[in-house]
């Protein structure tokens, strides 16, 4: 059987992932030129290479299409509902952290939790004639925390694919979910994370799809075991 392992072909993640691979004693090369999307494993006849963005290598991870792959833990979370039935989270590499958070304008004194921010929407249409705003591109993320953690009904998610951060000064949305890692493009913005409004720790993870066909086969084990070894 020949597994197909799905690494960053751009990005963030892309030098770290190839390098924790190298240390794991899978020298990878391209096939072709240097700008190919596929490569190889030396001394592994059996692995293949295809090199996607992490957003691909998620989706393709929780399709199936892959054996294993590279990605975001937040990337797979938001895309897939009960995703750790589709998948397992072999290793955290150590690399392409970020946290998931809730971040509201630094103006809300009154509002440092959660628990502030249930009264906050509760009370957001009768003061303004429209519920509470939040924009985001974590939708999954975003429902899950809201709803079935906080018991948050009243709101409204505004898709946002980029600087979601300005959401919430341009008045397109109130608050916002999205990534951060140094905090510095919050604080450009004027928002803060709530005490409590870390929806996720994120990182890069190994990733394996849960196929019947990995059961009997040695290769998937050793690939897990070499890129443990590696950290
Ligand atoms: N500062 C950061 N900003 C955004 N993502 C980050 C950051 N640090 C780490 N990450 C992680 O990087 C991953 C996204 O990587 P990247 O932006 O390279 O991929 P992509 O979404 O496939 O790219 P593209 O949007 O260009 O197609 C996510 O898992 C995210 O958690
Ligand atoms: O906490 P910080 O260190 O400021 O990082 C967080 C920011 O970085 C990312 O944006 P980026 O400009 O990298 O682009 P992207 O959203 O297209 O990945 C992310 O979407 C945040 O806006």
């Amino acid at each position: 059987m020949t597994i197909t392992i799905a690494l960053p072909s751009k990005g963030r993640m892309k030098e770290d992932a190839s390098a924790i691979f190298e240390r794991a004693g899978m020298t990878i090369s391209a096939v072709g030129n240097d700008r190919s999307y596929r490569g190889r494993v030396e001394g592994w006849d059996d692995v293949e290479i295809a090199f996607l963005s992490a957003s691909e290598i998620s989706r393709e991870i929780g399709n199936g299409t892959v054996d294993f792959g590279v990605t975001g833990e937040d990337l797979m979370r938001e895309g897939f509902a009960e995703v750790d039935k589709r998948v397992e989270f072999c290793a955290r590499l150590g690399f392409g952290h970020a946290d998931v958070v809730v971040a509201v304008p630094e103006i809300w004194l009154d509002v440092d939790t959660m628990a502030d921010l249930v009264d906050v929407a509760a009370d957001f249409r009768a003061r303004h004639g429209r519920r509470l705003a939040i924009a985001t591109k974590y939708w999954r993320l975003t429902q899950q925390f809201f709803s079935s953690q906080h018991g948050i009904q009243l709101y409204r998610i505004v898709e946002s694919l980029g600087a979601t951060e300005g959401a919430p000064a341009s008045g397109s949305a109130d608050i916002i979910v999205d990534i951060t890692s140094t905090g510095s493009t919050l604080r450009a913005n004027h928002l803060k994370v709530l005490q409590d409004g870390i929806i996720l720790h994120s990182q890069a993870c190994l990733v394996r799809a849960r196929k019947e066909s990995h059961t009997d086969e040695p290769a998937v084990q050793a690939i897990i075991e070499a890129v443990r070894t590696a950290l």
